[in-house]
């Protein structure tokens, strides 16, 4: 991979993120899908795996929530300057009396074994029990898949279950002894890249599992292999931690030089995607015999024990930081999925990339001129009274008709909005493109979970990767490796519709280093990652 040398640190990390705030007791409006095996992150009704752009408000059957406009808002309990002094002590408190909290997305080509991976690792753990495994076992012998029986636990519709693909991210939880981790499986697949984008958006760190088998771990890394595309998309998306994990060692005789072999191609190949080495970590692992996950005892382990000593994956996930998060900052929530609560009106959910948000707020919704106002907080099914930067939510909303709320909207105080941009400036890098960029190419633009037409509508310079400085001004194209300043302008969404395209809620990297994160796709591939410098309007 010597010709692969694309640097995207500038893309630095700092991603937000806190502990929860002390839950107020379950409450029984909590009936959406979060029991589901496949959370409420992108899964409005049990079992039906939905893709969250394809989601809109009719499939939401809302029309009959048009009564709670009306309803009473409950009351904040906090002036604003105790909460702040209430999120920090919880904060402060996080790894002294509590466990600290993280959001890890799993990625990785398509079949390296991602969902077998943590589905042994909760049962591992103690999280799957063993009705449920048998169960697993049973029902994907009847299918004729029991191979994928472990990555039942996560693969939990009856497509993916059918196709033994992950098409959607699948949410769970783990606790290591220092830990609680919350774990976003990502479809491998490279057709559900943008649910991929979506969950990856949510996350502080990534366990990358690549195939140890010959010719396998190669095939995830050629063009079209998802490793490197993986790879490049969550360091982009503000992820800064990596834990890669080697699997499938069983398929290669529990070889010590082809564990070798992958860490070494890879360790420059996460340097030069903006992970720091000391951020970077290796595991041999084996999903399926549940070789090294949490232990390195046992039959099945004696080959690897012959070589290896080293932590086990537990113990590098039981290392992962959380990272700064910013409190003090104005609440910015994109919303990632909208769903309707039985009794609770309309729910919304999302990570909180900025500030802290209590019961009885009102709260902007942009673009629009609508505002609602919050009636429960919702961190990991427990009722919270507050939740502060970096936690995914979920917010039972009220005052507001549902028609004003859809995925990518972005939700902000109303004494402190988003500014709405249609045109814009970015520092961008190019990913390994054939078709190189030009003036005036369409692309397609990834906010958090919204996706809108743009056009690359000037290529103003491109610049030293390291220092920033111009090299060139007015460059004709951008090549693969580019790192380059440029210009994007939104387009109108259809044919048939406005003829002046929609602004989107954004905000320069300078200001919220969440909000101001952008991904570049063209014809299904992802051509570029970028921060928002200046907004034009
Ligand atoms: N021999 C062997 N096979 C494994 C191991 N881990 C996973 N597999 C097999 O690899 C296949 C793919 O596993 P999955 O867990 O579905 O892979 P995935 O990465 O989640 O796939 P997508 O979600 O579709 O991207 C299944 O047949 C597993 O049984 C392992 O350690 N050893």
């Amino acid at each position: 991979m010597a010709d692969y040398f694309i640097d995207i640190s500038l893309v630095s990390a700092a991603v937000s993120r806190t502990a929860s705030p002390v839950p107020k007791g379950k409450k029984g409006a909590t009936t959406i899908t979060k029991s589901a095996v496949k959370s409420g992150i992108s899964t409005p009704a049990k079992g039906i795996a939905v893709d969250q752009r394809m989601l809109d408000l009719s499939a939401l059957n809302l029309t009959e929530e048009r009564s709670v406009i009306n309803e009473e808002i409950p009351k904040a309990s906090f002036a604003r300057e105790k909460l702040l002094e209430e999120a920090k002590k919880v904060i402060e408190a996080e790894g002294k009396e509590r466990k600290k909290e993280v959001s890890l997305v799993v990625i990785g080509h398509v079949d390296a074994g991602k969902s077998t991976l943590m589905g042994r690792m909760l049962y591992e753990l103690g999280r799957l029990d063993e009705k449920t495994r048998l169960a697993n076992e049973r029902g994907s012998n009847k299918a004729g898949k029991s191979s994928f029986s472990w990555a039942w636990s996560l693969d939990g519709t009856v497509e993916e279950r059918e196709r033994g693909i992950t098409m959607d991210i699948a949410l769970q939880s783990m606790s290591t002894p220092h830990r609680q981790i919350t774990i976003l499986d990502a479809p491998g697949h490279k057709d559900f890249i943008p649910n991929m984008i979506s969950g990856a958006s949510q996350a502080d760190c990534a366990l990358l599992v690549v195939d140890a088998a010959t010719g396998e771990f190669e095939a995830g890394f050629d063009r079209g292999g998802q490793t490197r595309e993986h790879v490049l998309l969550v360091r982009s998306l503000g992820v800064s931690q990596v834990v890669v994990a080697v699997n499938k060692l069983d398929q290669v005789q529990w070889s010590k030089s082809r564990y070798d072999e992958i860490c070494d191609f890879l360790r420059p190949f996460l340097v030069q995607s903006g992970f720091h080495p000391s951020k970077t970590k290796f595991v041999p692992v084996a999903a399926m015999q549940g070789v090294n996950l949490v232990t390195l005892n046992g039959e099945a382990a004696q080959e690897l024990r012959q070589w290896y000593d080293g932590p086990t994956l537990a113990d590098y996930l039981d290392q992962l930081e959380p990272p700064a998060r910013d409190i003090y900052a104005p609440v910015r929530i994109p919303i990632s999925n909208v769903f309707k609560g039985s009794s609770s009106g309309v729910a919304v959910s999302g990570r909180l990339c900025g500030g802290v948000v209590q019961v009885g707020e009102r709260l902007r919704i942009l673009p629009g001129d609508e505002t609602a106002a919050v009636k429960m907080i919702e961190v990991k099914d427990e009722s919270v009274p507050w939740a502060a930067a970096g936690m995914n939510v979920t917010l039972y909303l009220t005052s507001i008709d549902p028609v004003h709320l859809n995925i990518g909207n972005v939700l902000c105080p109303p004494t402190n909005l988003v500014p709405l941009a249609t045109t814009f400036t970015a520092r961008i890098i190019v990913f390994d493109i054939q078709i190189p960029i030009t003036s005036g190419a369409s692309i397609e633009l990834f906010h958090h979970s919204r996706d809108v037409p743009a056009t690359v509508s000037n290529l103003i310079a491109t610049l030293d990767r390291a220092s920033g400085n111009i090299t060139k001004k007015k460059p004709r194209v951008l090549t693969k490796g580019t790192s380059a300043e440029i210009q994007i302008t939104l387009r109108t969404q259809s044919l048939s519709g406005p003829s002046v395209a929609r602004p989107i809620p954004l905000e320069s990297f300078s200001v919220n280093k969440d909000m101001g994160r952008i991904l570049l796709r063209r014809g299904g591939e992802t051509i570029g990652a970028g921060i928002v410098l200046e907004i034009f309007g």
